[in-house]
């Protein structure tokens, strides 16, 4: 730890949080087993400032540990840039591992200038049983260059520096997982129930560098599965303060049904906000279908947002560059930006819609998105390429303090819990519509596809009472719900 740069340190691992470099959640690792918290160096590129403040860091580390060598090499491939940095700011050569072997030419491993007998330092980004950088160690003492200590950005405390050391090779960590965690606590990022969960996670699961376990049972308890976590656990996590809002919102009223007010006039709407207000947690419109738009329905129908506690979502899906998106959503007769808490989004446009949204949106923390990643109509032509860059967006992208959700029909969609699965296509009698719309059960959008919100339109708006079915959707939903995190329902 350096102790002298303490205010930088701290800095520094709320930046890598905030970059989401540093993320919660339910991740596969290269060991075989699952992990609630996941370290990704590999966006820092993006971010030169962070770069330079952690290679900084890194450098005074070295210095204050009397580290001396004759070259420094990165563990391939997200350290190289790291290790560049240092090699630049130490004046120290750099050797460059190869992770194959060329298969022309000289065959060469490790590339760069060297002399069997010179010594070298290891640079690694995080460490969990250590097999990256012994992979490293075995190449470069293959060339007779002596390896005895690694200098590596993140120990998970997992038994790495101990595997590490049973080849003669030093670890040294500029953070360990406890401090980054401890951090992030004291900066109000993550609760205290966060920070001990990882902690039992940890505990529980120490790690041979060949992979095995060291207990013989080992408690892999994750408790940031998505789909298994309350609401009030998962606003802990939201990177985006109305995800946060709304998970609270829906905690404290009981309810995760969104009714899709798809009439076309104001009186309408302002009926179905009135009197299923009270059982809803959202409202989403058209407003392009209405016929008498005017701006004291607006404020009407804000007013009763505030009465009954809902947020309102404009369904809007846009889906034009930066630029025409930012127009849209704050100009025109409709000024969505004004009066929206939520408008959902295609990320077909690239990374420039969400910026395009954000840069006028008044207030960016009361409005955010949610990006539509699977649709439920039959026959839509979004393929895993695409829903797979569409979660990238939402997960690594720049804006994450602005995406509250993703618009999806299955669980297994994203994994992240910070963010709200919104779906549609919801009825007590599942089929079909005639115009291609798909239908399932409420219990079966919530524990099979894996809904927080379960958007119902026609279900509720084509009853004899719109009172009744919202509540009787507002209850099977939640029972739902209830049921998939091992909670009673009242
Ligand atoms: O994939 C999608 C995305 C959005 N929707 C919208 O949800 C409602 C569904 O209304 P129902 O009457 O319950 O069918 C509607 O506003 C759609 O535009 C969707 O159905 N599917």
């Amino acid at each position: 730890m350096l102790a002298k740069h303490e205010s930088e340190m701290k800095a520094l691992a709320v930046k890598l949080f905030e970059i989401n470099a540093f993320k919660f959640g339910d991740f596969k690792m290269k060991v075989g087993i699952n992990s609630p918290v996941y370290f990704d160096l590999r966006v820092i590129v993006s971010y030169p400032d962070v770069l330079d403040q952690l290679s900084n860091l890194l450098v005074e580390y070295i210095k204050q540990k009397k580290l001396t060598c004759d070259h420094v090499c990165g563990v391939p491939y997200t350290a190289l840039p790291i290790a560049t940095l240092i090699s630049i700011k130490n004046s120290k050569p750099m050797l460059v591992r190869r992770k194959e072997a060329k298969d022309y030419g000289t065959r060469k491993m490790i590339e760069g200038k060297y002399n069997a007998g010179d010594n070298c330092l290891i640079i690694e980004d995080v460490v969990t049983s250590g097999s990256s950088i012994l992979d490293t160690v075995k190449d470069l003492r293959a060339e007779g260059i002596a390896v005895t200590d690694a200098v590596v950005v993140v120990d998970r405390e997992q038994g790495g520096a101990a595997n590490i050391a049973e080849n003669s090779v030093r670890m040294h960590s500029l953070f360990t997982l406890s401090y980054l965690l401890n951090v992030l606590q004291e900066a109000g990022k993550v609760e205290e129930a966060t920070v001990q969960s990882v902690a039992k996670y940890i505990a529980g699961c120490q790690i041979r560098s060949d992979g095995t376990f060291m207990s013989d049972q080992p408690k892999i308890v994750n408790e940031f599965s998505r789909t298994k976590m309350r609401f009030e656990a998962r606003a802990d996590l939201a990177k985006a303060k109305i995800a946060k809002d709304l998970f609270k919102l829906m905690a404290t009223k009981k309810t995760n049904l969104c009714i899709a007010a798809d009439v076309t006039s104001t009186d309408e709407i302002l009926k179905i906000a009135e009197v299923c207000g009270p059982h809803i947690c959202l409202l989403k419109t058209h407003v392009d279908i209405i016929e008498n738009f005017n701006i004291s329905f607006v404020q009407a129908l804000k007013s009763l947002a505030e009465k009954h506690n809902f947020l309102i979502m404009e369904d809007r899906k846009f889906a034009d560059i930066g630029n025409t998106t930012a127009l849209q959503y704050a100009n025109g007769i409709y000024k969505i930006a004004e009066w929206a808490n939520l408008v959902t989004v295609h990320s077909l446009p690239g990374q420039s819609i969400i910026q395009g949204i954000k840069s006028v949106a008044a207030n960016v923390e009361s409005r955010g998105v949610f990006l539509l990643t699977e649709m439920s109509s039959q026959g839509n032509l979004i393929n895993d390429k695409y829903k797979e860059g569409t979660i990238k967006m939402a997960t690594e992208g720049l804006d994450t303090d602005f995406i509250a959700g993703i618009v999806c029909q299955s669980a297994e969609c994203f994994a992240f819990p910070g963010l709200i699965q919104l779906t549609p296509g919801v009825k007590i009698d599942e089929g079909s519509d005639n115009l291609g719309q798909r239908y399932n059960t409420p219990e079966f959008v919530v524990k099979e596809k894996g809904a927080d919100i379960g958007v119902v339109g026609r279900g509720i708006l084509n009853a004899s009472s719109i009172e009744k079915a919202a509540s009787l959707y507002r209850d099977r939903l939640w029972s739902a719900y209830c049921d998939r995190v091992g909670l009673s329902a009242n």
